[in-house]
């Protein structure tokens, strides 16, 4: 009988397809020690009761309360660490303002180290703690600064994706906060490249360097240019915003003459590994553009509604099989939880397709076959995310990672059937139902 480092014995949920989910009352979920998902047994599996009893010989069985389910970890697709303290703050401004009153000061505050770290220490726990594994982070543009946070992940064991941010654009930073030049902004993206893989020589939980201009207003033509050709030199992640609303999808059209996307093809930085925030402004030359070059899109629900300028068609972005995940936006969302994100990625679905001015007529308000499920949500904040960042989880099965929550059912009535439960949980978990967060098989919460 082959031993596990451990096996969590319950009920679990788990996206199965983009509109359907895998439930099991009760199964044995054993993870290997280089932290993945070795087997999952199911309770008429004949070895069940071997390996449960094999597993609680050595004690490296937990078997979950009747009330707790298994479900994947989430992956907040877009965040922006530095913001943090802003989150909740400060969502009165269009973008471009918002930018220039709120979040460039704040973010320029971050060569002070020591706030780095009292900031980012806390930001990372904050995530673990509602169930994010994993996250794809905006840093600043100061390296040490994005060091410390590559060193919380690490220290809290968080997987995390981090972005050196480049911004070199005089017409649209602030002196106080801008790359010096075009050449600063790449070669501080370099260093960083090669500062993470030292620390990655420290850990198992290996930290990825994520090539990030901030987006095209913010950048000039000859950073855009050295960071896509970073892109291909090193074969790593691309993030960006992209369409994020009516002002930026006007300044690469007034700029540049072509659409935000065309834009960020031209200099390279659309590959397979791009994943390119919000998009509440694309058309479906982008979303073909992005299914051809198998760019995602992290949809930011709660943040749309205050910069988007429109709601993110999710279905007919995902009709167009590109690929979607879910992100917080902090601090253009005011939330950490991917749960609100979920819930909110329902309601604007809804009122996509119902519309919202009530002096037109019923079927003139919205846009038909728009409203996507509480499944669908869930799918984006787990496997939508795990297959736009190219990693093996979002899913318990064998072979994946041991990326993992489990919650509570918070109020148990009329909780008699799968759907129904999986319903409650997406609606009302809130951080005190997460009980227990796994990130490569280690217990984090
Ligand atoms: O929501 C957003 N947050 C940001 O910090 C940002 N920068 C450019 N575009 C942005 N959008």
């Amino acid at each position: 009988m082959s031993s596990f480092s451990k096996v969590i014995e319950g009920a679990s949920f788990s996206p199965r397809t983009q509109t359907a989910i895998t439930y099991q009352p009760q199964q044995l979920i054993c993870l290997d020690t280089s932290g993945y998902i070795a087997r999952v047994i199911n309770q008429t599996d004949a070895d069940y009761a071997a390996v449960r009893q094999a597993a609680q010989a050595n004690a490296t069985l937990t078997t979950l309360r009747p009330d707790q389910y298994v479900l994947p970890g989430f992956i907040d697709l877009h965040i922006h660490a530095p913001q943090w303290p802003n989150a909740g703050l400060a969502l009165d401004r269009p973008l471009n303002e918002w930018l220039d009153t709120y979040t460039f000061p704040l973010e320029a505050k971050y060569q002070d180290l020591d706030f780095a770290k009292l900031v980012y220490n806390d930001l990372v726990q904050e995530l673990l703690a509602n169930g994010t594994t994993t996250a794809l982070y905006f840093g600043t543009i100061h390296n040490a600064a994005n060091l410390e946070l590559a060193k919380a992940c690490i220290k809290h064991g968080q997987r995390g994706f981090i972005g050196k941010v480049a911004m070199d654009n005089p017409e649209q930073t602030p002196d106080y906060y801008q790359d010096a030049s075009a050449q600063v902004a790449v070669d501080q993206t370099e260093q960083f490249i090669q500062q993470v893989g030292e620390l990655n020589q420290t850990t198992d939980l290996k930290q990825t360097p994520v090539i990030t201009p901030r987006f095209v207003p913010s950048c000039t033509p000859a950073s855009l240019q050295g960071l896509g050709d970073l892109a291909r030199k090193y074969d790593l992640p691309v993030q960006s915003h992209c369409s994020e609303s009516d002002w930026e999808n006007g300044y690469a059209l007034e700029h540049y003459q072509m659409r935000d996307a065309d834009v960020l093809d031209h200099y390279g930085l659309l590959t397979n590994k791009a994943v390119m925030a919000h998009g509440t402004q694309l058309n479906d030359h982008d979303y073909e553009l992005f299914a051809k070059q198998g760019v995602a899109i992290a949809h930011c629900p709660i943040s749309n509604v205050y910069f988007g300028n429109a709601v993110l068609p999710v279905k007919r972005v995902l009709a167009h099989h590109v690929k979607t995940g879910l992100g917080t936006d902090i601090s253009g969302g005011y939330s950490p939880s991917l749960y609100q994100n979920i819930r909110q990625a329902v309601m604007s679905s809804r009122l996509l397709q119902d519309g919202v001015d009530n002096q037109l007529p019923t079927n003139q308000r919205g846009v038909s076959d728009s409203a996507i499920s509480v499944k669908t949500a869930f799918y984006l904040a787990t496997l939508g995310g795990a297959k736009s960042l190219h990693l093996q989880t979002g899913k318990i099965a064998a072979g994946y990672l041991a990326d993992l929550q489990v919650v509570s059912l918070k109020n148990a009535f009329q909780a008699d059937d799968a759907d129904n439960i999986f319903e409650k949980l997406m609606y009302q978990t809130s951080q005190a139902e997460i009980e227990q967060v796994y990130v490569r098989g280690e217990r984090v919460k």
